[in-house]
């Protein structure tokens, strides 16, 4: 069984929430990444989307784009990179769901026949591409489904006919954007976002995740009582962002990794 589809029937089972956060690997290294993604998963994670960095983050606000800049200017991260990094963290005990999060070209440039392959290797569970087009996205979901991996479609507040469209193609979960415009934290979201979700909700039997601009516990909570998974990312990333002077130390590094875990548990309670 493919492990997001066991996390959600186990939090179904449990009548919790997924807490899915976004992490741009390689800000500011893989190693530490790795470490972050086990502190996630001991503070409360479900499942993680690994942020593949990308020199051209169209959808991604000033925080992650910051993010992305760093992981590419010190280490020149790459998709294979990241997939590196799921098997290690994997290989280091860590249990979680991995979604490979990325843009559409890193994957063209390694190759779709390629990809699959090593996402299946490093048991990586499945795979978010906001910026492929639905109509280009039949190949991609026919090497998905061949390889056991969730291709997770992004779902705007826009058209309930497109919704619809998306949501019919949809594998694992769907993720329902809050607002549109580019990730970062927001006081405020759609205002038909109600509306929207119910329409994603009545749309597919798959579970729904809500995603963009959460960053604290009251709006956590107000998404997890409507939604199956809520996703952040952002705010983690700014969390990173404040504590990588003490990554940078050996002696310092078990407290950035604490000031993580406290964000988290204050966030998820
Ligand atoms: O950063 P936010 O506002 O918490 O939103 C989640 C988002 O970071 C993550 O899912 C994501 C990162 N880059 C994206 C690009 C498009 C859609 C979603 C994303």
């Amino acid at each position: 069984m493919n492990r997001i589809d066991k996390a959600f029937a186990d939090l179904k089972g449990q009548n919790k929430p997924a807490f899915i956060p976004f992490l741009t690997i390689g800000d500011p290294d893989l190693r530490t990444s790795i470490d972050i993604i086990k502190q996630l998963e001991q503070s409360g994670a479900s499942m993680v989307e690994l942020g593949v960095p990308y020199s051209d983050p169209l959808a991604d606000g000033p925080v992650i784009q910051r993010s992305s800049g760093r992981a590419l200017k010190n280490n020149q991260i790459s998709i294979k990179d990241c997939i590196e990094a799921a098997r290690q963290a994997r290989s280091e005990g860590c249990e979680l769901p991995f979604i490979l999060f990325t843009y559409y070209n890193p994957v063209l440039q390694l190759g779709l026949d390629k990809i699959f392959g090593l996402l299946q290797e490093s048991d990586i569970s499945g795979m978010i591409i906001p910026d492929l087009p639905m109509e280009e996205d039949a190949e991609m979901r026919m090497l998905a489904e061949q390889h056991g991996i969730h291709l997770i479609p992004l779902v705007a507040p826009t058209s309930n006919e497109r919704i619809k469209r998306i949501v019919s193609r949809a594998s694992g979960f769907v993720y329902c954007v809050s607002s549109l415009g580019v990730t970062g934290t927001r006081s405020q979201f759609h205002s038909g976002i109600d509306e929207f979700l119910d329409t994603v909700k009545q749309s597919t039997t798959l579970p729904i995740a809500v995603g963009f601009g959460i960053s604290t516990n009251e709006q956590f909570a107000r998404f997890a009582k409507v939604c199956d998974g809520v996703v952040v990312g952002s705010a983690l990333v700014r969390q990173v962002e404040d504590v990588l002077p003490l990554f940078e130390k050996e002696a310092t590094r078990s407290q950035a990794l604490i000031q993580i875990d406290q964000f988290v548990r204050n966030l998820i309670q």
